[in-house]
């Protein structure tokens, strides 16, 4: 069986300990591989490298670090379908997904990067009357440490250790423990476009034990996390009496809010993207859509119509549109939220149970995509993250109702809001309490800009010059003339 092996000062090891993770196939239902069950030893030796690296990384011309991110990119691309497929089968998700939208905007990411940091420049303030100028420097941290979720695996790896070396720090990343495999393969990437030995570890594990070995590490002042929010508050309990900054990417129960003057095929088409894409697995999905009360029936209708023709199969397959969701577990506690809106009072329009799938998927986890109506706005159904292929559809009277619906959660990660009335648009846009509005479209992004959370969806923003600000420290030198 193949084992998964860390990335630490420049070489592929096993962990100090010896002990590895089972890693599933969740379309599969089996074992495929071996993960390195790493500790704090396997992370001190992680940081060390870092230590070591850094001053030659931090001192290397951004043009030059620039250059090897762009050969990482270039290996991406060139093992496009290796990797996709690797995705596919960590994940569960389909292989065109894959091909489309995860390996692509991993290479998109170590471009974009590779190309942001040569015109990152700092500023100068001249003090008029006084004869002084000052200019602001920003210094690499050091070593920071990045931790992502299984969602999009290698996307959202990427999106942190991309502005995280370009700015000149040296990084310990972990993987998710449940989707590792993608970010070994760019391990071995990494040695052959010639990134320097210690400037990237990637060190695999679980998260109470690497995770919680990064969080705490004393040598590591800065940690960029994306998960779950429960996680994300047991990292911030730990890094903020030690003064650590802090990016934290966290859940989301979106609105897509639904008036009725949208592009009605527009709005349906779209919405079924963000209701059910990756089987409902992206923090940016619509979970919750608020139809107004003249159009509800009519999108409904069509709707569960669309949803009940999506064939659920192998995500190996080339046409599947959706796959399997992540591990057991997972599809346990999808179930279970199912179940809790039965009892909250909904009714389950169509899916509301996992689906057997013919042939190799038999024993895979897969769920049908569901779709619920009947619930009261703010129900646990309606506030709490599910993350799977399941959406409510609630019907509404009035900009202020539907405001109130949109705000009642705890979450404010993203919004999306189909309307031909512009004035209206703008108006919604700003009530609504989320730090990422689509107006007449979904994930559509443009990576130059703030992508974060309100509330309980984070802290911080990702993206753009806004990573290499998070990623660096200013120095104010104040110089009198
Ligand atoms: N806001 C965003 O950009 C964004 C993007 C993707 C996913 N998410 C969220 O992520 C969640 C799903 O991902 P998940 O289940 O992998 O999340 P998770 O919080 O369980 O795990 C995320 C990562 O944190 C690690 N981890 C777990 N416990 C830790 C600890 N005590 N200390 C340090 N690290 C620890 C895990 O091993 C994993 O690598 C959802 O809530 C989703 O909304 C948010
Ligand atoms: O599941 C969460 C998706 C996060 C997406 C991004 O971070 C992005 O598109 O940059």
């Amino acid at each position: 069986m193949q084992h998964i092996h860390n990335y630490i000062d420049g070489q592929l090891v096993m962990p100090v300990a010896g002990q590895y993770i089972d890693n599933y196939n969740p379309a599969i239902g089996e074992v495929y591989s071996l993960i390195p069950d790493s500790d704090e030893q396997d992370v001190g030796q992680a940081v060390q490298a870092a230590l070591k690296a850094f001053p030659a990384w931090s001192n290397t011309p951004a043009e030059k670090r620039g250059q090897i991110l762009m050969r990482i990119a270039d290996l991406i691309d060139q093992n496009m379908d290796k990797l996709a497929e690797a995705e596919s089968i960590d994940n569960g998700k389909p292989l065109k997904l894959a091909k489309s939208v995860d390996i692509p905007r991993a290479s998109s990411n170590m471009r974009f990067y590779g190309t942001a940091i040569q015109h990152f420049a700092s500023e100068a303030h001249y003090m008029e009357g006084t004869n002084a100028f000052n200019y602001t420097v920003r210094h690499p941290h050091g070593v920071v440490g990045c931790i992502s979720p299984w969602n999009l695996p290698l996307y959202l790896f990427t999106w942190k250790i991309a502005p995280a070396l370009a700015a000149g720090n040296c990084v310990v990343a972990k993987p998710s423990e449940v989707t590792p495999m993608t970010a070994y393969m760019l391990s071995e990437i990494c040695i052959e476009a010639g990134l320097p030995a210690g400037v990237l570890n990637i060190v695999h594990g679980y998260g109470h034990k690497v995770g919680a070995a990064m969080t705490a590490h004393p040598k590591v002042p800065v940690i960029s996390f994306t998960g779950g929010t429960a996680t994300g508050r047991t990292i911030a309990s730990v890094a903020a009496p030690m003064f650590k900054k802090l990016s934290l990417e966290l859940g989301g129960k979106n609105p897509n809010i639904i008036f009725s003057d949208c592009d009605f095929n527009n709005a349906l088409h779209t919405s079924i993207h963000s209701s059910f894409a990756n089987q409902g697995q992206i923090c940016l999905c619509g979970s919750r859509i608020f139809i107004e009360r003249p159009l509800y029936e009519k999108f409904r209708d069509a709707f569960v119509e669309k949803v009940k023709a999506i064939q659920v199969d192998d995500p190996m397959e080339e046409n599947s549109k959706m796959g399997a969701v992540v591990s057991e577990q997972h599809m346990q506690k999808v179930l279970s939220y199912i179940e809790l809106a039965k009892q909250e009072g909904g009714t389950i329009l169509t899916g509301g149970h996992q689906v057997q799938v013919e042939g190799r998927c038999r024993n895979g986890w897969f769920i049908a995509p569901t779709i619920i109506e009947g619930l009261p706005y703010n129900c646990r159904t309606n506030t709490e993250e599910i993350f799977g292929p399941v959406v409510t559809l609630t019907p509404f009277d009035t900009e202020e109702e539907v405001i109130q619906y949109a705000n009642c959660t705890d979450y404010g990660l993203s919004a999306t809001i189909w309307t031909q009335n512009l004035p209206r648009a703008h108006r919604v846009a700003h009530q609504v309490h989320s730090g990422i509005i689509w107006v007449n479209t979904w994930l559509l992004r443009d990576l130059r800009t703030p992508f974060g959370g309100m509330k309980n969806s984070g802290v911080g923003r990702e993206g753009g010059f806004e990573a290499l600000r998070f990623f660096t420290e200013p120095q104010n030198v104040c110089v009198k003339l």
